[in-house]
């Protein structure tokens, strides 16, 4: 049995339509299925540990990349099965993984159960499965998730909600401890630990990340004016923002960012809370279709 679990109100309804077309798919194949809609933060989780301990074949999340964090949640260091049908407004995992936007044809690979193992990264007490980030991105994440305008503008949500934190945003000082080696930054912009190149509704962040290779990936923006910060932000849709000079790559497997004041921290997209923080890999900790 497979269940699938719904964020309905994930990329502005969405994510209850694709489920409609995705039943409907299922019941015409006569495929037996078991479906849950969430009813809010944490509860997606909730549902995918609770089906992980029922030795189900496989758990589909279809929602965004929030979703996608809190089914991960569930399912890492389990032999259960992840599943995806992105109906979201960035699905970044859905980019990374090559997993297609068409419903039917996301479903048929769910179907096909070819399963490889991805990593993740515990953060505190949750995990991350595609990205995490402190500082500019993380203050994205949270504009974008209260703007009134999720709703209807799609991916590109993410390139206006830049814009928008980038006028009041403050560079801040933060030190970094990858895997016992300290970097200290001083006009910090921002910092992403990455499994995946993507995030941010596309932005090829860490063009060079493998999602099954052991290391996070990282990146740094560093010691910009606001104007300079500006130009260089297109490039990085491309992945040719690593040619700047403020702009550091690094790896590691354990990480610690310390900050003068606190910043806010995302993973995957929803906001967990404020720096300090440590995150360390999982690898190959969660199975996916
Ligand atoms: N019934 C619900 N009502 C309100 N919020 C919900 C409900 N179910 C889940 N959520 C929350 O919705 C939030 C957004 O979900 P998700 O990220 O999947 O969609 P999205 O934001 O549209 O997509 P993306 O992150 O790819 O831009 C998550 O924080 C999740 O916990």
């Amino acid at each position: 049995m497979r269940v699938f679990i719904v964020n309905s109100v994930s990329g502005n309804g969405r994510g209850r339509k694709i489920w409609l077309q995705v039943q409907r798919l299922l019941e015409e194949r006569n495929i037996p299925y078991q479906v849950e809609f969430t009813k809010g933060p944490g509860h997606a989780a909730e549902i995918a540990e609770s089906a992980a301990r029922s030795n189900v074949q496989a758990v589909v999340a279809i929602g965004g990349d929030g979703t996608v964090n809190e089914v991960g949640n569930g399912l890492a260091g389990t032999e259960i099965p992840m599943g995806y049908i992105p109906a979201g407004s960035g699905n970044d995992f859905a980019l990374a993984q090559n997993i297609p936007s068409d419903p039917e044809q996301a479903l048929q690979r769910v179907l096909d159960h070819q399963v490889r193992r991805v990593d993740t990264a515990e953060i505190g007490e949750r995990m991350m499965i595609g990205f995490a980030g402190v500082g500019f991105d993380a203050k994205v994440a949270d504009t974008v998730n209260h703007s009134p305008f999720k709703r209807w503008a799609g991916r590109s949500i993410y390139f206006f909600g830049a814009v928008q934190v980038l006028t009041r945003f403050r560079p801040a000082s933060v030190s970094l401890l990858i895997d016992g080696k300290r970097c200290e930054y001083q006009g910090l912009w921002l910092i992403a630990v990455t499994n995946n190149p993507y995030y941010g509704g596309g932005m090829k962040i860490c063009p060079d990340a493998k999602n099954d290779d052991g290391w996070l990936d990282i990146c740094c923006v560093h010691n910009l004016k606001h104007a300079q910060f500006l130009k260089m932000f297109p490039s990085v849709y491309k992945g040719k923002h690593v040619n700047h000079p403020s702009v550091t790559l690094l790896r590691g497997k354990e990480i610690t960012i310390d900050s003068e004041a606190p910043l806010v921290v995302h993973a995957d997209g929803e906001v967990i809370g404020r720096t300090p923080l440590s995150i360390r890999v999982r690898p190959q900790s969660l199975c996916v279709l």
